[in-house]
């Protein structure tokens, strides 16, 4: 049997106590002896409330911060033991917010997600070019590609993001909150081309999200983060229950069918 595409063994992700008069206290647990396996086909949602845990979570997935304790597997080899070019074929990482420093054409900063595919000194050529424009006009930004990325809106470059990391087109995606600057029809677009990525092509897509409702129309299983280091992962419909969701976030959450679909809504 082949190894699964992303093992998480015991991880443990702490950060510094929140008081600064606490030399002596220990670390905060944001997650504790989570265990996971992640295959091609699954859409993994990551939910919990705000400062819960989840960037870093998925920072300690993608190898952007190591755990501490613990194991993070990839293709049935230890993250760490992964040279960082290769890791970046196979996992892709979309963060919260990108900040440009410098001026340049969107298509440079999408041509980017081909550089772990090229050589040392291999230049981007026609076939590299077609899969960034291609990626371009599924986020419908093909009519921007020469644009300076820096006068683009939140929204435009949260797209201009998720192209990259289509063009970079690892098994494995680790998105922080993709969605957060779309408008409602560009949320129902992108989810739509991931859920596209994931059945389609078999990629696995692991999510952090705070749209409860979108979470449910595309996760087939969702990590949910409880506080003091509890983390459930399962198929969604073990996780996205009421008790458990309105548990994790501390206030009364009601779960209404219309339409065919299921809608969050606090109560
Ligand atoms: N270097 C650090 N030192 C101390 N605390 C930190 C550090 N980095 C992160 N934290 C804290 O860890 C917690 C988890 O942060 P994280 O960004 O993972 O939350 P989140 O679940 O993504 O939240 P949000 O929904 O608001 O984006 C927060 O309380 C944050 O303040």
């Amino acid at each position: 049997m082949s190894a699964p595409l992303l093992r998480v063994s015991n991880l443990t992700v702490a950060v510094p106590p929140a008081s600064r008069a606490t030399g002596l206290r220990p670390q905060r647990m944001l997650v504790q002896g989570l265990n996971l396996s992640a295959e091609p086909g699954q859409f993994w949602c990551l939910l919990g409330p705000n400062g819960a845990g989840k960037t870093q979570l998925l920072h300690t997935l993608a190898g952007a911060r190591p755990p501490t304790a613990g194991e993070v597997h990839l293709g049935g080899k230890p993250l760490a033991d992964w040279p960082l070019v290769e890791q970046a074929c196979w996992r892709g990482l979309v963060p919260q917010a990108v900040h440009d420093a410098f001026s340049a054409s969107v298509l440079e900063v999408v041509l980017q997600g081909r550089h772990p595919h090229l050589s040392r000194w291999q230049w981007e050529g026609v076939s590299e070019h077609a899969i960034a424009m291609a990626a371009l006009e599924r986020v419908g930004l093909g009519a921007l590609a020469e644009r300076d990325v820096t006068t683009l809106s939140g929204g435009e470059r949260q797209r201009v993001a998720l192209a990259t990391v289509l063009t970079q087109d690892p098994p494995l995606l680790l998105l922080d909150e993709p969605l957060a600057h779309l408008d409602l029809a560009q949320q129902q677009r992108m989810l739509s081309l991931l859920s596209q990525e994931v059945t389609g092509r078999q990629r696995c897509v692991v999510m952090s999200v705070h749209d409860l409702s979108l979470a449910q129309r595309v996760a087939t299983h969702v990590l949910l983060i409880q506080g003091s280091g509890r983390v459930l992962a399962g198929p969604v419909a073990e996780v996205m229950t009421e008790p458990l969701l309105s548990a994790a976030f501390g206030h009364r959450l009601t779960r209404l069918e219309a339409q065919g679909q299921s809608w969050w809504l606090p109560t």
